[in-house]
């Protein structure tokens, strides 16, 4: 590494250095050399069990490679199976019954259900957006989306539709009707809302079209007024909090009787921050860019300038919103998400700093340590702070089992030490995302079970280990037939049985899984209250335009009841969760073909961008022209399924290659327009087009099926060789 620093046995990028020295330490009251040696001596402390935990990994991996390879019947006894996976301790004995002792947390996480966001935090536009998307306009989030279908003159294109903005309207109305009724009628019928006041107490009263009037069903649900004017209604419902916009001489307004001009939801409750596998950073520079943004986030000052359709915004955090509640008295709701930071996994290391022996450190150790100092900004400030209750959220990915979360565990009382926190101001999410967290789920729990947050079903990295843990043990099916395997609804129950038995009602989220379709909202409206309806607390959505679309579905669905009903049930089986998703009938050519060509067009459609670019997530086409979110955890979906089907002769290598080199092409044809991108077609010999190959023809290889090694080693060389140009 050139231009280091050398402090506390560390080497330290230089420009990584002077962020911390220059702008993160500033403010917190650490003093640098402390805080230096202090970080020196928790990096030699657990850099080498770190290590320890991957080998672990390899060492559980090639066990169960040999046993299936050793155990050719299909299906194998599960009796078998499952005394194999105990004596190699890859799953581990069950202790007594416990629940959580997680305190401190604000209701966002611990008592409230609603729609989680997910963002980039590398891109500060994003990052930003994402923080303010606690509100949202459902009147924006229907019209400009397929939620409301452009049949009959509804079309979205053009100059303002009137008959679409009426449709718009009338599923607003609909939702009201149902999550905050009036007394008799509809909120169709209303033509003026009023505040009224009697005994002290205000109240809201709705005029009807045919003269009566009426109030709420639950009068209780009127929250209070807001705006210059006492022109916003706020009402609540499941706790969560809707707006209603009153301007009769707006275009809009005047397009209901009751004047409203728009309703806007309180939408993205949470918001996870991803220095994880939405972003590309494979180097100091790249990960001063990722602290820096959360910083800003933690301080409060990010902001960020850009042109958006000719014109130039700058972009900073909402403010708090001020209303007067039904008594007069003033109060405030939060403008903004409450953030968790998503940190990277235990698996890859970093240039960034050196230990002593110049060694690369764990990356998760890093950004451990470093984004609990930049929270420090938060924990100190006054008024609006992000965690109200004093608490720090970070989400642990792609932890394998106990023993890892219990890594985790005395990292966070290390950085804790080091900080000069109390024990267990740092809290975790964990993602319940790798098959041998998901079978001793009750176990990692009790690793981190004083200061757990949440446990979420990362169903997409979930479904790759899936594949990868059972790599030799036969051909997996089509990606798309997962959905309907008992192994994946049997991990998605068994996770809020799980989560349910330990006590995480009241304390902690038990959270569902991405809508990976950005533009697909009408589906999305359709199918994704299954996951409130499943008991979840949350659940992920990938924009703020889906977070407020989602969010109707926690009016539709009260959480906390569905969650008593379900805690009655039969926990999921075991047996189920350990049924891997074998191919057991045989496909025809073109099925074969078809798979081929959808993963590796999205493969490709991903890694280009990622490679030659930096950017770490992106909407990629499918073979049927349907955007998808990928990001690392669906290409290592796609990878694993083809580097499965290749390992047994589902496909040859020459077919493979035949179908990489075509899909390259059309995914060229897919960025023409994009000045910056670089066409794989017809050379195939750039590092984007040698990473796919790489993740392939190598993916059986590859650690847990991860794609990390490869996408980082490929985006370096990409660098270096623009470097030199
Ligand atoms: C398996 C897992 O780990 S899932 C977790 C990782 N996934 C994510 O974090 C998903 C993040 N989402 C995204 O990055 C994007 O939504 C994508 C890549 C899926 C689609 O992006 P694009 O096609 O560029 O978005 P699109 O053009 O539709 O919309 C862009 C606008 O939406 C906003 N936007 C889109 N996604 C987000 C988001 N997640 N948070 C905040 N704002 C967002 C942008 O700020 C932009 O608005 P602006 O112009 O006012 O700034
Ligand atoms: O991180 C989420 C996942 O699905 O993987
Ligand atoms: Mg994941």
């Amino acid at each position: 590494m050139s231009n280091t620093v050398h402090k506390g046995d560390l080497q330290i990028a230089a420009n990584l250095y002077h962020l911390v020295q220059d702008e993160i330490l500033p403010g917190t009251g650490i003093e640098a050399e402390a805080f230096w040696a202090g970080f020196g001596r928790l990096v030699h402390e657990l850099a080498p069990l770190n290590r320890a935990l991957l080998q672990r990994r390899d060492q559980l991996q090639a066990e169960l490679d040999e046993w299936y390879q050793s155990h050719p019947e299909r299906p194998w006894s599960q009796v078998e199976y499952q005394a194999f996976l105990e004596r190699t301790g890859y799953l581990v004995p069950e202790g007594d019954d416990f629940t959580i002792g997680t305190s401190n947390v604000d209701d966002e996480i611990a008592r409230v259900a609603g729609p989680q966001l997910v963002v980039p935090v590398s891109n500060a536009r994003f990052a930003l957006n994402a923080a303010n998307a606690r509100w949202g306009s459902l009147y924006d989030a229907l019209y400009g989306t397929d939620a409301i279908d452009e049949q009959h003159g509804c079309e979205r294109s053009g100059a303002f539709n009137p008959l679409r903005a009426g449709r718009v309207i009338e599923w607003t109305q609909s939702l009201l009707d149902q999550s905050v009724p009036l007394a008799a009628g509809s909120h169709a019928s209303v033509s003026a809302y009023r505040v009224v006041e009697s005994n002290g107490q205000r109240r809201l009263e709705a005029l009807l079209s045919n003269g009566d009037c009426t109030g709420l069903q639950q009068p209780e649900q009127f929250a209070g007024v807001g705006g210059e004017q006492d022109d916003i209604i706020l009402l609540r419902h499941h706790d969560l909090h809707i707006e209603l916009h009153i301007d009769r001489e707006h275009t809009i307004g005047q397009l209901s009787p009751a004047g409203v001009k728009d309703v806007v939801l309180e939408s993205a409750l949470s918001t996870i921050q991803d220095c994880e596998d939405s972003v590309a950073a494979v180097d100091a520079d790249d990960k001063v860019g990722v602290y820096r943004n959360w910083l800003g986030l933690m301080k409060g000052d990010l902001s960020e300038t850009f042109t958006k359709n000719g014109r130039q915004h700058t972009r900073t955090l909402a403010p708090d919103r001020s209303y007067r509640d039904p008594d007069g008295n003033p109060f405030i709701l939060p403008g903004r998400s409450l953030l968790l930071v998503r940190n990277v996994g235990h698996l890859m290391t970093t240039d960034a700093i050196l230990d002593n022996q110049g060694n690369e450190i764990p990356e998760g150790i890093m950004d451990g340590v470093i984004t609990s100092l930049c929270a420090l900004h938060d924990l100190q400030s006054g008024q609006p702070r992000n965690s109200r209750c004093g608490s720090v959220y970070i989400v642990k990915p792609k932890m394998h089992g106990p023993e890892e979360v219990a890594f985790t565990n005395r990292l966070f009382d290390r950085v804790e030490d080091l900080l000069g926190l109390a024990r267990h101001t740092l809290k975790v999410g964990v993602m319940d995302e790798e098959r041998r967290t998901t079978v001793n789920l009750k176990e990692c729990i009790r690793a981190v079970k004083d200061r757990l947050v949440f446990i979420n079903t990362g169903f997409l990295d979930r479904t790759g280990d899936e594949i990868h843990t059972s790599m030799a043990a036969g051909p997996v099916m089509p990606k798309e037939w997962n959905k309907d395997q008992p192994w994946l609804n049997a991990y998605e129950d068994g996770n809020l049985d799980i989560g349910l038995a330990c006590g995480l009602q009241g304390k902690a989220q038990v959270g569902k899984g991405m809508w990976a379709k950005p533009d697909e909202m009408a589906q999305m409206l359709a199918t994704k209250q299954v996951h409130p309806l499943a008991g979840a607390s949350c659940a992920w959505v990938p924009s703020p335009t889906a977070a407020t679309l989602h969010a109707t579905h926690y009016h539709q669905v009260s959480v906390p009841v569905r969650q008593q009903q379900l805690r009655q049930r039969e926990r999921a089986r075991l047996e189920e969760v350990l049924t891997p998703p074998l191919l057991a009938t045989s496909l025809s050519v073109e099925q074969v073909q078809a798979e081929l060509d959808n993963n590796a067009q999205g493969l490709l459609g991903y890694v280009v961008r990622w490679v030659d670019q930096g950017v770490g997530c992106s909407k990629v086409l499918d073979i049927s022209g349907t955007g998808l979110m990928e990001d690392r955890a669906t290409l290592r979906i796609s990878s694993q399924l083809l580097a499965n089907w290749l390992q047994h002769g589902v496909c040859t290598q020459e077919q493979l290659m035949e179908t990489l080199q075509r899909m390259a092409a059309v995914v060229d044809v897919q960025n023409a327009a994009d000045p910056a991108y670089r066409p794989m077609a017809p050379g195939f010999d750039g590092p984007a087009f040698q990473a796919a190959c790489d993740l392939v023809f190598h993916g059986a290889e590859q650690p847990n099926g991860y794609t990390e090694p490869v996408l980082h080693a490929r985006r370096r060389q990409r660098k270096a060789m623009d470097a030199v140009r």
